[in-house]
This record gives C-alpha cells, sequence and structure tokens, in this order.
C-alpha cells in the first residue's frame, strides 16, 4: 500500500502540542482507501468534546475505511487529518493512540484468552482511568472480572471493548459497528452509555452504525456517507426531521 509523495496527510509531522482549542478531529477534503483503490473521496468531518458524531450510510461507504485512517492504520491518499491539532501519523499510528484516540473496531479486538480484568487492565494507561470509572458506564463487567473474555456474551464483549477503550483515558473514542450481532435490547442499552460518557467526561465520540434511528437519537451531528463521498450532514434533530434526505442517501442518489 503505497501512498502518492504529495499526500499532506502522510507527511508524518513531528508530534507537539495540540493548541488549546483545536477541536479533537478535524478531517478537511480527506481521500482514503487501498493502494490506488480510493474509497472515500473529499471528506470534511469533525468531532468536538464531548460530541456524539454519528457516521452513517450502507454497507460499503466506506465508514470503516474511514476510521482506519483516523487511526493512521491506512495512508490517506489526500487531504488533511488532526487530532487534537497534530496531523496524524500513518507511519506510526501508535501516536494517534497515544495523543488519545481510542478505535473500537467492528470485531472487538479483545483478547478471548484473558479475563475481563487482564483485558482492562493491558488497557489501562499510567494516570488512565481507574477500573472504578469502567465500572461505573458498565456495572456488569464487575462479576465478570476473574472470567475469560471469550466466554462472555456478544453484550458483555462489547461492554469490554468499550469499558477498555475507557479505560485508555481517550479525548476521542471511534466506535464501529457497536450494534453488530448484539440484540436491540442490548443496543438500546448501550448507546445511552456512550451518550453519558460524552456528557459526562467530554470525550468526543465518532460513532459508526447501521441503527440510523437508534443512533441519531443520541447523536449530536450526522453524516451520511454514500459510495465513499459525504452526501448529508447536519444536526441529528434536522436529519430527524428529514427521512428523505437519508433514504436518498442509502440509495446512493444526490440528495442535495
Ligand atoms: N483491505 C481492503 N482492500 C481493498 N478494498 C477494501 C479493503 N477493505 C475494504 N475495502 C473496500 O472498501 C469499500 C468500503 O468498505 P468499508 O468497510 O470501509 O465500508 P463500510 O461503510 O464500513 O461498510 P459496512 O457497513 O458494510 O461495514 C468496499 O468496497 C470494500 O470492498
Amino acid at each position: 500500500m503505497t501512498a502518492p509523495a504529495t499526500n499532506p496527510a502522510s507527511d508524518c509531522a513531528p508530534p507537539g502540542d495540540a493548541p488549546e482549542r483545536a477541536p479533537l478531529l478535524d478531517l478537511r477534503a480527506v481521500t482514503a482507501g487501498y493502494g490506488d483503490k480510493v474509497v472515500v473521496r473529499d471528506v470534511d468531518l469533525a468531532v468536538g468534546p464531548g460530541e456524539v458524531v454519528a457516521l452513517l450510510g450502507p454497507n460499503g461507504a466506506g465508514k470503516t475505511t474511514m476510521l482506519a485512517t483516523i487511526s493512521g492504520l491506512l495512508p490517506a491518499l489526500g487531504g488533511s487529518i488532526a487530532v487534537l491539532g497534530n496531523p496524524v501519523d500513518c507511519r506510526r499510528p501508535w501516536r494517534a493512540a497515544a495523543r488519545g484516540v481510542a478505535h473500537v473496531p467492528y470485531d472487538r479486538a479483545i483478547f478471548f484468552n484473558l479475563t475481563v480484568g487482564e483485558n482492562l487492565g493491558l488497557a489501562r494507561r499510567p494516570g488512565g482511568a481507574d477500573l472504578d470509572r469502567v465500572l461505573r458506564y458498565f456495572p456488569e463487567l464487575g462479576r465478570l472480572l476473574r472470567t475469560r473474555a471469550g466466554l462472555l456474551s456478544g453484550g458483555e464483549q462489547q461492554m469490554l471493548a468499550l469499558g477498555r477503550a475507557l479505560a485508555s483515558d481517550p479525548r476521542l473514542l471511534m466506535i464501529d459497528e457497536m450494534s453488530l450481532g448484539l440484540a436491540p435490547i442490548v443496543v438500546q442499552r448501550l448507546l445511552p452509555i456512550v451518550r453519558a460518557i460524552a456528557d459526562e467526561t467530554g470525550i468526543g465520540v465518532l460513532l459508526v452504525e447501521q441503527h440510523v434511528n437508534k443512533a441519531l437519537a443520541v447523536a449530536d451531528r450526522a453524516y451520511i456517507l454514500s459510495r465513499g463521498r459525504v452526501m448529508v450532514s447536519g444536526s441529528a434533530d434536522e436529519l430527524r426531521q428529514r427521512r428523505e434526505l437519508i433514504e436518498s442517501s442509502y440509495l446512493g442518489a444526490a440528495a442535495l
């Protein structure tokens, strides 16, 4: 996978202190993909402190690709990505993590052979969230601390994945397909917790979600990606009232 030489997001600038008032995440005209396969084009997107921003769109729209690019796991093919005012360094994805980006991937990436307590302990950074804070949001994990993660239900595994991200003391939390494979009742329980985490800690959340209505019920703003482009963006309130925009975006029509 080779990024073009003119790729500004892969300039890999040295780390620096973030300007105090910088948004947590600021994407300008980002193009992303795999090698020479462009999947996402010209995306502008921002997440501020304490905001829940939903990234919606049909299968294959490029949502997961966006998150991987923001994390520095994939090089951006064009445009710029700043996390806390610093450019994302595609050759050193751990730097985004060190600056406070936590990425919960769709497969949750927990260690099945380790206990819940061990999974949480591995994620915790010096000065990071203590176990009490994790258990305040996910009390179910308390009685499971000595249980192997592989024995957990899907909902419990997702709580562990979210709890582990929280233990790393993030400023920006990116969650890919949180509801994948979960019963609706579990999703109904987890989404308000994500909202509460943003409200109470100031963590900004970028939430990739297939359940449009459920996501818009907890989000402040949303972007709808279709065929790699942002077709619609706006406040969650606005989008809830403009169903036709959402529907046409999902059908791939030029909604705007
Ligand atoms: N490793 C890869 N190499 C090449 N193309 C890929 C790779 N991963 C994904 N793609 C392609 O990129 C496009 C966008 O995929 P992506 O997973 O980002 O979409 P998505 O919006 O997250 O979809 P879903 O909701 O189904 O998870 C798809 O056409 C997919 O086939």
